[in-house]
């Protein structure tokens, strides 16, 4: 039997609304894709570039940050991307002879010009913050002090940058941006801030204290929920959307170099025809020091001996546990007005929480190969015990690459650092291990210039910058897609539902 003829064109019909659709699909598809693509189409990398100088007491380091600008307000986007030594003493040894502390820093200046492309060096900023060295030049000589810094100040501005000051930053200060830099490089503020605080099982991570440990001052800092009892001691935060308390003090004259000296000034009434015999340096090892150079500085200022020889003949005899009872000599701990101190009279509340330790700290600690897993306090004293007790010889052998002013001292430095940190700040065996040793994070170097710079530029906002749930990508993307189904779904309504075109020519 015939298929009736409207049977047949309807068939003809369903089966050009089939083709239409099947002709749409792939032009929905193809300006889907499209529009992704031009969407996606990654923007030419807008780069900013900022430079910051660490005038330390014992060196100055150039370091140079990058950031995309369109996410300077996001946290962890800006990282170091060179770093330079300049070579020889911090500036404030140029204290005689200032115009020798601008030159020091020409070379590492000239390299930042080869590492940051010339259209931007106008507008990338240049930042010199001087710490505990130059506070020391100013207690000595305040003339002396202002002299390095126009010197510096005068070569600096002599680049195509951005310069923006050279000053000598507070003790408060340099605790303070150690604190941020460390936190913003490890991620803990916009865990804390950020919308997955909102998940179900989120464990705010907290903020990590800093341990900051130079060669003339050292910082402790850390967030604190117990009152702070004195002011100078007190920070508060906001920083994306959220408030910290924090407690910090920097102690003059307690960075390394500077407790070395102390520790030997100390003893000097105990050495016999300008011999003096030192527990903390390795047997065999002799350093010839200058009375008037170790009374120069102000940290020593009253143990000065009128009758003490003019040169020193300084013996070592590798002993940790008379190391320890020198450095310990060091801290008085006798005296302290408020419901809890570290040392010297100075606030300080109960420890919380964990902390990050850099500088001296790091460098130390990597050296005597503890910086890595869970080592008991007990392991580390035991690690730096019989480094004490090797031979300077041996030591010496062992060690053929390393420069002899670090290798000398660390016996020294890894007793200080014991000390300090048990007998000064109260760490014990149960709270070791909340000790991290860091040298970098995530290829930016711990210190304070990266929290300066983030600071002075404006980089960290008080409360949360305002972020879509969804990248504009995402949005337009989802956008085009929906739309595009949306036609399809009409198209398809329309082209089933309405009477077909092909009926209506009269063949019913
Ligand atoms: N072992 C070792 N010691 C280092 C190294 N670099 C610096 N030091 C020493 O470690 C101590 C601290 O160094 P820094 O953190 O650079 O100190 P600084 O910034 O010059 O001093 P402050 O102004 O007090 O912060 C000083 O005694 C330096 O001589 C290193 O690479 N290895
Ligand atoms: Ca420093």
């Amino acid at each position: 039997m015939d298929e009736p003829k409207a049977a047949k064109q309807k068939r003809t019909c369903n089966k050009k609304v089939i083709f239409l659709l099947g002709a749409l699909f792939p032009l929905g598809v193809i300006a889907l894709v499209t529009i992704a693509v031009v969407q996606n189409k990654p923007l030419p990398k807008n780069i900013k570039y900022g430079i910051v100088l660490d005038a330390g007491s014992s060196h100055t380091s150039v370091y140079i940050y990058e950031w995309p600008s369109e996410k300077e307000n996001d946290t962890g986007v800006v990282q170091q991307i060179n770093d330079c030594k300049v070579e020889g003493n911090g500036i404030s040894s140029y204290g005689h002879e200032p115009t020798k502390a601008g030159l020091s820093l020409q070379k590492c200046m000239n390299k930042a010009r080869q590492v940051i492309p010339e259209m931007q060096q106008k507008e990338t900023p240049v930042y010199l913050g001087a710490t505990a060295g130059m506070r020391l030049l100013r207690l000595n000589n305040a003339t002396m002090a202002e002299e390095v810094l126009s010197s510096v100040e005068n070569m600096l501005r002599s680049f195509p940058f951005d310069f923006q000051g050279a000053r000598i930053i507070t003790g408060q200060e340099e605790g303070a941006y150690g604190w941020i830099t460390i936190n913003y490089l490890l991620g803990n503020f916009i865990q804390d801030s950020g919308w997955f605080k909102y998940m179900p099982n989120f464990k705010p991570t907290g903020t990590s204290g800093a341990l900051d440990l130079g060669g003339a001052s050292t910082q402790i800092t850390f967030e604190s929920k117990k009152e702070i009892e004195s002011q100078e001691n007190s920070l508060h935060f906001r920083l994306y959307g959220k408030s910290y308390d924090v407690y910090t003090h920097s102690f003059l004259c307690y960075g390394k170099d500077q407790a070395l000296r102390l520790q030997i000034a100390n003893s000097v009434p105990t050495a016999t025809d300008s011999i003096l015999m030192d527990p903390c340096f390795n047997s065999g090892y002799r350093r010839n020091t200058s009375t008037s150079d170790l009374y120069s500085s102000p940290c020593i200022s009253n143990l000065r001996i009128s009758t003490a020889p003019s040169f020193l003949d300084v013996k070592g005899t590798g002993n940790y546990q008379l190391c320890k009872r020198n450095v310990e000599a060091i801290f008085d701990r006798t005296r302290c007005t408020y419901s809890h101190c570290s040392f010297n009279g100075i606030f300080q509340p109960t420890l919380d929480g964990t902390f990050g330790a850099f500088s001296a700290y790091y460098f130390v600690m990597d050296f005597l190969k503890l910086t890595k897993g869970e080592i008991s306090l007990d392991k580390v004293k035991e690690t730096v015990e019989r480094h004490c007790s090797k031979p300077w010889d041996e030591v010496k052998k062992e060690f053929p690459k390393i420069k002899e002013k670090y290798l000398s001292e660390y016996c020294f430095s890894g007793t200080y650092i014991l000390t300090l940190l048990e007998f000064g700040y109260g760490f014990n065996s149960e709270n070791w291990n909340d000790i991290r040793f860091l040298g970098k994070i995530k290829d930016s170097d711990a210190g304070w210039t990266l929290g300066y710079m983030l600071n002075l530029t404006n980089m960290i906002p008080a409360e949360l910058p305002y972020s879509p749930p969804l990248s504009h990508a995402t949005y337009t993307g989802l956008m085009a897609a929906f739309s595009i189904l949306l036609v399809c779904i009409i198209l398809i309504c329309w082209l089933t539902f309405r009477k077909p075109k092909c009926l209506h020519k009269g063949i019913i």
